[in-house]
Order: C-alpha cells, then structure tokens, then sequence
C-alpha cells in the first residue's frame, strides 16, 4: 500500500523569535536546515522510495524539502503549490506572540493560532485554510496515493493542521489541541481499495 508523509518545515528565523510568520517568506536557521537533515535521514534509514514531492511556494519549505531530498540521495520530481502555503496570519503577521497575547489575551491569541473557525484579523481561519488545502490534497495528493505512488508533502504548520484534522476527521476540540512539530515526519499508509488512511505513524527521535 501506499505510504503518506507529512512533514512541517525545520525551524525558520521567525519561529525562533517567536513571530507570526504566515505568508510571509523567512529562511530556515542553521538548526532548522539540521532538524530537515535528520528528517531526511530517518525516512532514509525507513527505505521508503518516494515517488513525488509535493511542497509550498515558501522558501523555508522548499529549502527543506531540498535537504530530505539530498539526504535520501535519489531524485524525486517536486510539485510546489501555493494551496500548500502555510495560513495567512492577517495582521499578526511580523508580531511577537508574546506581546500579542499581552495585549489580546493568552485565550483570543490560542483561538486565533488552534481553533478551526476564528479568523485572527485579515487573515485566515483554519478552515480557510482548509478551503485551499483540501481540493489541492484530494485532486493532486491522493491522486498520486491512487495510482500507487509514495508521497512526500513538505508544508507549514497550519497548512498540515488543516491535511491532518481533515485525513483523520478531527472534531473542533480535537483540532484546538492537535500540534504539528518541525521536521518530525509523519506517515499514514493509504489503503487504496477502501480510501481510507490507517497505520499513523509519528516518527519523533
Ligand atoms: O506562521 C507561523 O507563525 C507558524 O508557522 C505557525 O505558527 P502557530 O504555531 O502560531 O500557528
């Protein structure tokens, strides 16, 4: 059967001083291109073959991607996609999440980053997001699980909250607690004559 892996970009400059980032284009930091390398090394050690790539229209994304991609050590055909790009975070954008929840409240800010419905100001809902996310998922990403293929998707935190609630039916509760972390690969197989996702598998060192 066909395998499935998630993987949230290692971590960006703006993750390590703890701004929204969104749309917005920050590099990887040094331990952030390291996290990808050891990603990249524990699918090697899983010797999956992966067919296709998938990833966003962000560098920090793209850039680990090229890492996994390097370590596996074949070649593997990307497809980048702006449906896979993380939220966008509005106006929070560029704000340090500390001083936001100083000023709105540690509860507004958790609604704004974790729930599925409130949008934080001029941005994106999680299920906007998933507006996006999961016409793209279902025609492109499970169009190559179809046809037998192993898939690697390189994506953002939101934009893989939005792939995960929505693979394993989260309910709005599940969703405010469901966390993805950077460069920790996550696996499903596919299951192509009941399409149907089994086998979870989080593949934390
Ligand atoms: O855009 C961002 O700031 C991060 O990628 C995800 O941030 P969050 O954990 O606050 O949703």
């Amino acid at each position: 059967m066909p395998i499935l892996c998630l993987i949230r970009h290692g971590e960006s400059l703006w993750n390590k001083e703890n701004r929204f980032t969104g749309w917005v284009d920050v590099p990887l930091t040094d331990e952030g291109r390291e996290q990808a390398k050891k990603a990249g090394e524990i699918l090697k050690s899983l010797d999956i073959k992966f067919d296709i790539a998938y990833t966003s229209l962000l560098s920090r994304a793209i850039e680990t991607l090229e890492i996994i991609i390097r370590t596996l050590g074949y070649n593997i055909p990307v497809i980048k996609d702006i449906s896979l790009n993380e939220r966008h975070y509005g106006d929070l954008q560029g704000l340090n999440k500390d001083k936001v929840s100083e000023i709105y409240g540690k509860e507004q800010v958790k609604l704004w980053r974790r729930s599925l419905k409130v949008r934080p100001p001029n941005g994106e809902s999680l299920e906007d997001t998933q507006k996006r996310t999961i016409p793209f998922f279902e025609r492109a990403i499970k169009g190559d699980l179809e046809l037998n293929k192993n898939v690697l998707v390189v994506a953002h935190g939101n934009s893989l909250r939005s792939i995960v609630s929505y693979i394993e039916n989260l309910n709005e509760e599940q969703i405010l607690n469901l966390e993805i972390e950077p460069a920790v690969p996550i696996l499903y197989d596919y299951d192509i004559y009941n399409k149907k996702f089994y086998n979870k598998r989080i593949l934390k060192i």
